[in-house]
């Protein structure tokens, strides 16, 4: 269920700057928690930096963010990436199986996963146990991002981030993806956060979306606004994909 009231994250106020050049400036705003939220854009307009901010990668110049009610600066890092899980478009994979991909994270952790447990995981994505053994390397592009996605998910994230996940990928492989991230969304109540350029995933896949141009938040909203933007920048945006 969906809380406005208490977001997966807010942000308030955010700068994000590096060498006195402004990469986001004065971002406020929320991500409704257990829900789809796109971030759509022209390429350089600051998403995959506003993403790093949430999971801690970078720290705002100045603002504020909070996950689930608490300042960002009050999680430890460890707890912080556990609940704020992050795949990424080229899901890079260390050499070695699919289930030392799988362990090493939690290893690292001080944790171990069996492979029963994995196997749980890998079938959540839509992987059989055949693939446990596998070489990482051997992997196909979208088979590459299913194991990627489902050692996210041996951390139990609350929220996920995604950066293009789908981008490179074939459309078949790209509409099992965008299933498959449906189907985590509701199955566990996942907040998911979804860079994407596709304009027509992010309206029927994303609940919300926030347009961002040049470093800033343009607007925000059910994914319909894409339909009809308020704005002419993101009128421009829409009809032109730029
Ligand atoms: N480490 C950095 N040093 C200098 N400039 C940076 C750095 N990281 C990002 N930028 C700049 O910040 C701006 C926003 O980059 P960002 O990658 O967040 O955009 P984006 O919307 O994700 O773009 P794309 O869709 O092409 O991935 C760009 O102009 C980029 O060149």
């Amino acid at each position: 269920m969906s809380n406005l009231y208490h977001p997966a994250i807010h942000f308030q106020r955010v700068n994000y700057s590096i060498n006195d050049t402004n990469i986001l400036t004065n971002i406020t705003g929320s991500f409704p928690d257990g829900k789809i939220t796109t971030l759509a854009g022209p390429s350089g307009a600051g998403k995959s930096t506003l993403l790093k901010l949430c999971n801690g990668l970078i720290s705002p110049t100045s603002g504020n963010i909070y996950i689930h009610g608490k300042h960002i600066q009050e999680y430890k890092p460890v707890d912080l990436r556990r609940s704020v899980g992050i795949a990424l478009q080229n899901a890079p994979m260390i050499r070695g199986s699919v289930f030392r991909n799988m362990a090493l994270p939690f290893e690292l952790a001080g944790k171990k996963l069996t492979e029963q447990e994995a196997l749980s995981f890998l079938e959540d994505v839509g992987l059989d146990k055949s693939f446990l053994h596998r070489d990482s390397k051997d992997l196909s592009g979208g088979q590459r991002q299913k194991v990627s996605i489902a050692r996210t998910l041996v951390n139990r994230p609350r929220i996920l981030l995604l950066d293009e996940i789908t981008a490179s990928l074939d459309q078949n492989s790209s509409k099992d993806i965008e299933q498959l991230i449906v189907d985590i969304n509701r199955t566990y109540d996942v907040t998911i956060i979804w860079i994407t350029h596709h304009l027509e995933q992010a309206m029927t896949i994303g609940h919300y979306t926030w347009v961002l141009m040049n470093g800033k938040v343009i607007e925000t909203g059910e994914s319909s606004l894409l339909e009809s933007p308020k704005t002419d920048e993101v009128k421009r945006f829409v009809e032109g994909g730029t």
